[in-house]
């Protein structure tokens, strides 16, 4: 039988399996996840306190729902446990063994798991699912003061939500300046002053990996010697692609499962998209580019092969303080071209042959997003 087999239950799975459908592709569909397969936006999980969601708002349609809404089978709480490639076999968590004959692989990331030292790491939270976020407004309650590991993207979002239901939020971390990896250094200060104006406390390049429990709550004394403490602790410090069930089937893996841009992994029967993914030497952990991987993807599997491309895609930073819009740089030789007013930063990246290839938009700046694409796309036309 033709039967299609995916992985995860997140935006890439789903996605996927409804582009099929919406191409009315009719094959039978099954879909394995290790949570419950409610499907759910991820991105709000670091901005639903602030609207006052609890888990259960969060959930667009249930496991049930998506079955009748997909005409699919959906296998909830079960793990992959294994892959076979030659068999075409998935092993189970439940003990049942189930054939493909395509895979696509949709397993997300994982947090990054920093390695803490002192009595107080095993407390340490994260939140990357919906059942953690669960477990998040749970231990809130009746908590003042929030430590927030990693202040990157995601640890300034966690912050920028605490802080808007008037929490007090330590940021720590060893990164010079707030999202340093995405952003110039003018427009994570920007981020770092707003935030510090709603009375976050910043403690950046000190941080010396250990958290202690202490009769309040956690307590870690920095390498300047200064001591924050804090009723809960949130480690927002990264995710990294989860590899591990690829890796042991012998596909090729390096930060992601690796593919081709078809998606296809190194093995014809089986496909990779989402967090997981490392597009021909990209792994591109946002939203935009899974559900332009989803709609390439379900066209290929109804027989019309089909690359993907994707477009300028810049990343929104869901911090409504201070909210910055990006098209990333990653490591690129340049230079940053910035302008800071009141409202906040534009900043123009130019490469060294002067040609624009990125931008930040930070304040009110960042409602400028459509007019910079426009000027990318002219430029890259003329
Ligand atoms: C707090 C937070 C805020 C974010 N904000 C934004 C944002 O504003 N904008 C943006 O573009 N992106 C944002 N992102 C990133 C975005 O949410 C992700 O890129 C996207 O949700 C990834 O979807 P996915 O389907 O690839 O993975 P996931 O949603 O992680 O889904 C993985 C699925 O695989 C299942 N699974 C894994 N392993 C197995 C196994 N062995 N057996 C069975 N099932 C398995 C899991 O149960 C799950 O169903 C944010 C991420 C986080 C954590």
């Amino acid at each position: 039988m033709n039967r299609l087999v995916i992985i995860g239950t997140g935006l890439a799975g789903y996605g996927l399996a409804k582009e099929l459908r919406k191409r009315q592709d009719k094959r039978p569909i099954t879909l394995i996840s290790s949570d419950d397969g409610a499907s759910y936006s991820k991105p709000m999980l670091s901005s639903a306190l602030a609207q006052n969601k609890d888990a259960a708002a969060l959930v667009m349609a249930s496991a049930e729902q998506m079955m009748a809404q997909l005409e699919a089978e959906i296998i909830t709480h079960t793990q992959v446990e294994q892959l076979d490639t030659a068999a075409r076999t998935l092993q189970l968590s439940s003990g049942q063994s189930i054939v493909y004959h395509t895979l696509v692989l949709a397993v997300g990331a994982n947090p990054i798991q920093l390695p803490l030292q002192g009595s107080g790491a095993a407390e340490v939270m994260q939140v990357n699912s919906l059942a953690d976020y669960a477990r998040w407004r749970t231990r809130l309650q009746g908590v003042e003061r929030v430590m927030v590991i990693g202040p990157g993207l995601i640890g300034c979002e966690f912050a920028n939500d605490l802080l808007k239901v008037g929490k007090q939020v330590s940021l720590i971390g060893p990164d010079p300046w707030p999202i340093s990896a995405l952003i110039p250094e003018a427009a994570g200060r920007a981020v770092q002053q707003r935030l510090a104006e709603a009375g976050a406390t910043w403690h950046l390049e000190t941080f010396n990996g250990a958290i202690e429990k202490s009769a309040q709550g956690f307590v870690t004394e920095l390498k300047n010697g200064q001591v924050v403490e804090g009723d809960l602790v949130l480690s927002a410090v990264g995710l990294r692609p989860n590899i591990a069930l690829a890796q042991a089937a012998g596909l090729a893996v390096n930060r992601g499962i690796v593919t081709d841009a078809y998606l296809q992994t190194s093995d014809p029967h089986i496909y990779a998209l989402g967090d997981c993914a490392e597009v021909e030497g990209r792994n591109l952990p946002y939203v935009q580019p899974l559900m332009v991987a989803g709609r390439a993807l379900a066209a290929t599997l109804s027989g019309e092969a089909t690359a993907v491309v994707y477009p300028l895609m810049p990343v929104a930073i869901k911090t409504s303080l201070h909210p910055v819009v990006t098209l990333p740089v990653g490591k690129m030789e340049g230079r940053w071209a910035l302008s800071q007013g009141e409202d906040g930063v534009l900043g123009r990246f130019f490469d060294q042959q002067e040609r624009l290839q990125g931008f930040v938009l930070t304040g009110s700046n960042a409602a400028l997003k459509g007019q910079l694409l426009k000027e990318m796309e002219e430029r890259a036309a003329s």
